[in-house]
């Protein structure tokens, strides 16, 4: 256990529950799903805490939540539409940065408890116009804790207003539940199942 009374599982022990079930095994969503584009935020400088948190540029999650994705992505292709990933899975030692740095509960992930983003069922994401690559104008960047980026606030704009709930729809139609607080981050409906990891993309990849 660490400082906040936590365990979280290592690799050897991450391989253990994927031979026993393999719906746990974490999918590379870049190869998995076609034409998804990542900025992943936390392998840059650019996100809240001015630190590159990642050395590699991934985004993995459990088997399930990747099909799902998949299915939204084809969804949204139909409207000339696709998905932007910002973060997946999220090692726990991550989290425990975050909040190290940024105190706030509501937008940040309590390490007693760890993050739905550590158990491999949270995806932080917007949409894209497939033909511009340009992100669709929400309420707020990625990120951004306010309250204007709680999905429920009022947003003056009609067209901001019908992007936001396009892709909360398109999110709920296919087993995710979007954060009370931010817009861009979605819960897979079943996380509860699946263990708090801690294990790097180099780690995960053998590197
Ligand atoms: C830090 C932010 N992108 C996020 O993912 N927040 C939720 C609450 C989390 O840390 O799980
Ligand atoms: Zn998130």
């Amino acid at each position: 256990q660490n400082k906040y009374g936590l365990k979280a599982t290592t690799l050897a022990e991450y391989k253990e529950t994927v031979k026993a079930n393999p719906e746990k095994e974490l999918i590379n969503l870049e190869k998995f799903v076609p034409g998804l584009v990542l900025d992943i935020r936390y392998a840059t400088t650019n996100n809240f805490t001015g630190e590159k948190i990642y050395n590699l540029a991934r985004a993995y999650a459990r088997k399930p939540v990747a099909e799902s994705l998949k299915k939204i992505q084809a969804d949204l292709k139909k409207q000339g539409l696709g998905i932007k990933i910002f973060d997946a899975y999220r090692p726990y030692k991550a989290t425990v940065k975050f909040y190290e740095v940024y105190h706030d509960t509501t937008y940040v992930a309590s390490p007693y408890r760890g993050s739905r983003h550590n158990r491999g069922c949270a995806l932080d994401l917007t949409v894209i116009n497939l033909k511009t690559g340009e992100e669709l104008k929400m309420p707020t960047g990625f990120d951004s804790f306010k309250k204007e980026a709680w999905p429920t606030s009022p947003v003056s704009d009609p067209e901001i207003l019908k992007n936001r709930t396009l892709l909360i729809n398109a999110m709920e139609k296919h087993g995710f539940k979007v954060n009370g607080s931010e817009w861009w981050h979605y819960d897979f409906i079943g996380w509860k199942k699946y263990e708090v990891l801690d294990i790097d993309y180099e780690e995960l990849e053998g590197i």
